[in-house]
């Protein structure tokens, strides 16, 4: 298996360098930069391991720069959590929380090529299998969410939907949009966290042939493409701050100008808008316009995170398995007591998305007819040994092979003496 590791930790890199080496069966390829392994990687990578928090360009915008080539396993502190979530929007379906054991990372990399090659052969059929729009379950809080989203379906008043990544916020303002006269026009859908800052105002209001270098060609916008229907602007706190005012413009003025014309067009749009940022925060920082903020903001509905919708979550988890089953003809499966227990256990720091992924993954690995609590591997995402202790072994282990000459020590693990002499003294590692 061809891996790749993406980490600017110098002791971290070479600690997971060493350790994965001793695997007979990985080949393995670092780099200490993510713009460095972009330029490096090619087709016959297997699967990326990657720090999420990283100088330059980090984990998240990586994954995003590969767009969806190859698979990866997010290492993340705690501190990054919310960053590894994101990207699990992006198709990421691991992710480490750090300190994790090399064991742990090595049976996620197994994990990863058996999926590989379970899912391969049936990947022109779940290409097909379309996007759910319904709801998976229901619980006292959801049907608050869902009451107020039926009111607010039958006027064409602006709705702000807030919630942590992963509640189903798209879901609803799908519902909102299927529920509302603008059911038979389109429903458009834009990510602001998604595409690059300086593409949105183009994807948004479209551009004449030749205004900038690469317009070969007119393109329409998504407030075009939108409408009679419903725009959706996901992430809307991620708007660069220059597109909030022409953005509200257009709200206003109910027309849009393509970039590079004069011409005004008229629109008739419904925009939905979601986040899970804080705006206030934004707003106080200058970084949101209050004025944007109050005309998208009419109806604000909250979504509750899926730990406190927990009636919730064995059903998700059945639907989803029997999903699942079908999508790759597996005889149907069920739940142990066990698996339950450790689903109603844990915390979901990436709601429903991470529910169904998780669901999914242990649905497509387990071997018999009943999933297991382990083949949810749930502890992974939990902490075990700390990478410190890593790191403290790999140290110990060339110095000793080193004659304790620190001098060479540090030159074979890459790092200056002085580093290395201020680690053994932090470590209290003896000779
Ligand atoms: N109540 C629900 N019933 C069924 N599926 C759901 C429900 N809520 C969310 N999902 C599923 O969970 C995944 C995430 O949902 P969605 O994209 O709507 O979340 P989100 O809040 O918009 O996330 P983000 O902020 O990261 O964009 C999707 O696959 C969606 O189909």
């Amino acid at each position: 298996m061809n891996l790749v590791i993406v980490e600017d930790d110098i002791n971290m890199r070479k600690s997971l360098e060493i350790a994965l080496s001793e695997y007979e069966e990985f080949k393995i390829k670092s780099y200490k930069s993510a713009t460095e392994a972009l330029k490096k990687i090619d087709s016959n990578t297997d699967l990326i391991i990657t720090d999420i928090n990283m100088p330059g360009m980090d984990g998240l915008e990586f994954v995003k720069a590969c767009e969806n080539k190859y698979d990866f396993i997010i290492m993340t502190g705690n501190a990054t959590l919310n960053r590894a979530i994101e990207a699990m929007r992006l198709g990421v379906k691991d992710f480490l929380t750090k300190p994790f054991d090399i064991e742990t990372l090595v049976e996620a990399i197994k994990r990863a090529k058996i999926i590989r090659q379970k899912t391969s052969d049936k990947k022109s059929k779940s290409q097909n299998t379309h996007k759910n729009t319904g709801f998976f379950s229901t619980s006292e809080k959801l049907e608050q969410t869902l009451n107020l989203s039926k009111k607010a379906a039958k006027t064409d008043a602006s709705v702000m939907f807030f919630g942590e990544s992963g509640v189903g916020k798209e879901v609803f303002s799908r519902f909102i949009h299927e529920n509302s006269q603008r059911f038979d026009k389109p429903f458009v859908a834009i990510n602001m966290a998604a595409i690059p800052a300086n593409l949105i105002e183009s994807e948004l209001f479209g551009f004449e042939k030749g205004a900038f270098t690469d317009a070969n060609a007119t393109k329409i916008g998504l407030f075009e493409m939108a409408n009679g229907g419903t725009l959706f602007l996901d992430e809307i706190g991620e708007m660069p701050y220059e597109i909030q005012a022409k953005l509200l413009r257009a709200l206003q003025e109910k027309e849009i100008v393509r970039l590079g014309s004069t011409k005004n067009i008229k629109i008739d749009v419904r925009i939905i808008s979601a986040t899970n940022a804080n705006l206030d925060e934004k707003i106080k920082n200058g970084d949101f316009r209050s004025d944007l903020y109050y005309r998208l903001n009419t109806i604000p509905i909250n979504i509750p995170p899926l730990r406190e919708r927990k009636e919730e979550i064995l059903e998700i988890a059945n639907k989803v398995l029997d999903q699942t089953c079908q999508e790759y003809n597996f005889e149907n499966k069920c739940l142990s007591k066990e698996a339950e227990k450790t689903l109603l256990e844990y915390n979901y720091p990436g709601n429903i998305r991470e529910l169904i992924s998780i669901v999914q993954r242990a649905c497509i690995l387990s071997e018999g007819d009943k999933i297991l609590s382990q083949d949810l591997f749930l502890e992974a995402r939990t902490f075990k040994k700390d990478v410190k202790q890593m790191e403290k072994e790999l140290l110990e282990q060339i110095l000793q092979e080193e004659c304790f000459d620190k001098q060479k020590a540090a030159d074979k693990l890459g790092m200056s003496a002085e580093v290395l002499e201020k680690k053994i003294e932090q470590y209290k590692i003896k000779e």
